[in-house]
């Protein structure tokens, strides 16, 4: 049985100790030939790849393991999947996302509105980057990313490398919020036969037909409507996730045709949701307090006691799991299903080809090989339409060092709307972002 090569661009992530986690547990099924970490904040990857050389001594002792920081070290021409897992940056530009727009009385959230629209001016650079990095020492490698907001960095890509078929831009939400329809439903995640459109992190799923091709909608979306979406969320969360989740109910309350993706939230509620968040600790602190503490403390204590058998730090296996089932349908050729990001062309008959839409799709080792979904009704279309234009100028802001395409873009994004605020906030990221963003005219 063949043995692969993995590269994780990323290693520092708070993320990384559940991946591992995960490509331990599925060594039987996707195994490991060499898996090489890089990164370019040495002690941050430091801790991480310390405690994985602890983790795979217990759990994976005939992988090749090692973490760098040399590009020459980590690109290289025998790699078989490379995982993006980057945040140009770093938390500190997260909090600077989250804070600048809510300090001006706009919605500050990671990857939607301002924050989404500052950090995928900072991301593209780094990916277009990535993208040739990889390119340089091989063809062959699938780059599969992670990195966000996965919906710009989808369209900046499809842009910049239009005939690289072996990029997919994926996301865990759509795969989360399956584990949690499941613990509804008492089914596996893997019973769904899901119809989902969208945008990422901007979609709605539309059937999940179990295996008897038996349409659950309905039947659980009578639940949320009976009994709100809360004890659903698949992992033990923090509180403003569990507001987020339920959040579900009421969009499902106000449009119950089809079960949306938790993020439309900031779009269809942006008075509401923004009453609920917090100038002085956002979502970035909460992680700063919460996960990214959690994690490192871990593994800091795996390192000192040389065993990782108690650690916590796999708090969400769907993340870290997500990512190599997509890749084990690769290598194999299983043609599983899976929500990913993917050129339109037509899939969704009533949006433009380019759109750089989140729909169920077989992955094949020919790449994925997606369900057409037709035409859309008008709310969701209007909605989709002004996102991607939102999505497409952010991208052309970027290539171009444009400032009126960066304030179109602002300008159109459901969460800013006056011409006004969108000028006032994106000078105030202009300011925050002079090391990472292009000079914009
Ligand atoms: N697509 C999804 O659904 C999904 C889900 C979870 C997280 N994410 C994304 O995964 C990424 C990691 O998330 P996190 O919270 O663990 O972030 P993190 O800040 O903990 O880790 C990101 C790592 O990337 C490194 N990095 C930054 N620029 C780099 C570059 N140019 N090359 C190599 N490494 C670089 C940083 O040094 C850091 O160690 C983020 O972009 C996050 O939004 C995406
Ligand atoms: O605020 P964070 O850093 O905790 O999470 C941001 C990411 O949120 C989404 O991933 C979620 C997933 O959707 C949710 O259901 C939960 O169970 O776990 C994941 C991580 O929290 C989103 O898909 C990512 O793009 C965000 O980066
Ligand atoms: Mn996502």
């Amino acid at each position: 049985m063949k043995k692969f090569n993995i590269l994780i661009v990323g290693g520092g992530s708070t993320w990384t100790p559940g991946l591992l986690k995960a490509i331990c547990n599925r060594q039987d099924s996707f195994p490991i030939n060499r898996l090489t970490m890089y990164d370019i904040d040495e002690q941050r990857q430091k801790r991480i790849g310390e405690f994985a050389k602890v983790l795979f001594k217990e759990e994976y002792p005939t992988i090749q393991f090692h973490y760098t920081t040399n590009k020459e070290e980590a690109f290289t021409e025998d790699i078989d999947f490379v995982f993006v897992q980057m945040r140009t940056g770093g938390y500190e530009m997260r909090e600077k996302d989250e804070k600048i727009p809510l300090k001006l009385g706009v919605i500050g959230q990671e990857t939607c509105g301002p924050g989404g629209f500052a950090y995928g001016m900072r991301s593209i650079r780094d990916m277009i980057q990535l993208v040739k990095d990889v390119r340089e020492k091989t063809k062959d490698a699938w780059i599969l990313n992670y990195t966000n907001p996965a919906a710009i960095v989808a369209v900046a890509l499809q842009q910049v490398f239009p005939d690289d078929k072996r990029i997919l831009n994926i996301c865990d939400q759509p795969e989360n919020l399956l584990r949690s329809y499941g613990r509804l439903l008492n089914m596996n995640e893997r019973d769904f036969d899901p119809v989902y459109f969208g945008l990422n992190h901007f979609g709605w799923f539309t059937h999940l037909y179990d295996p008897d091709g038996n349409d659950k909608l309905p039947e659980l979306r009578e639940m949320i409507l009976n009994n709100g979406f809360r004890p659903a969320d698949y992992e033990q969360r923090d509180q403003s996730w569990l507001d987020t989740y339920a959040m579900v109910e009421q969009m499902v309350r106000d449009f119950p045709d089809y079960l949306p993706n938790t993020y439309l939230q900031y779009y269809l509620y942006p008075d509401k949701v923004l009453k609920k968040l917090n100038p002085e600790f956002t979502r970035a602190n909460e992680v700063q307090a919460g996960r990214e503490k959690r994690v490192f403390e871990d593994c800091d204590r795996v390192i000192e006691t040389g065993t990782a058998k108690n650690s916590n730090v796999v708090a969400n296996d769907a993340h870290g799991e997500f990512i190599l089932i997509v890749a084990e349908s690769i290598a194999y050729n299983k043609g599983d299903n899976f929500i990913v990001i993917l050129k339109n062309d037509g899939l969704v008959s009533n949006l433009p080809d380019d759109a750089m839409v989140e729909v169920a799709a077989s992955i094949t080792s020919n790449g994925p090989r997606p369900y057409a979904v037709g035409e859309i009704p008008t709310f969701y279309k209007g909605l989709i339409e002004g996102q991607y234009a939102y999505e497409k100028l952010t991208v052309e802001a970027y290539l171009e060092g444009s400032y009126t395409k960066a304030l179109q873009a602002l300008t159109l994004n459901r969460t800013v709307v006056s011409a006004i605020k969108a000028r006032e906030v994106l000078d105030a990221l202009i300011e925050a972002n002079t090391d990472y963003w292009p000079e914009l005219k």
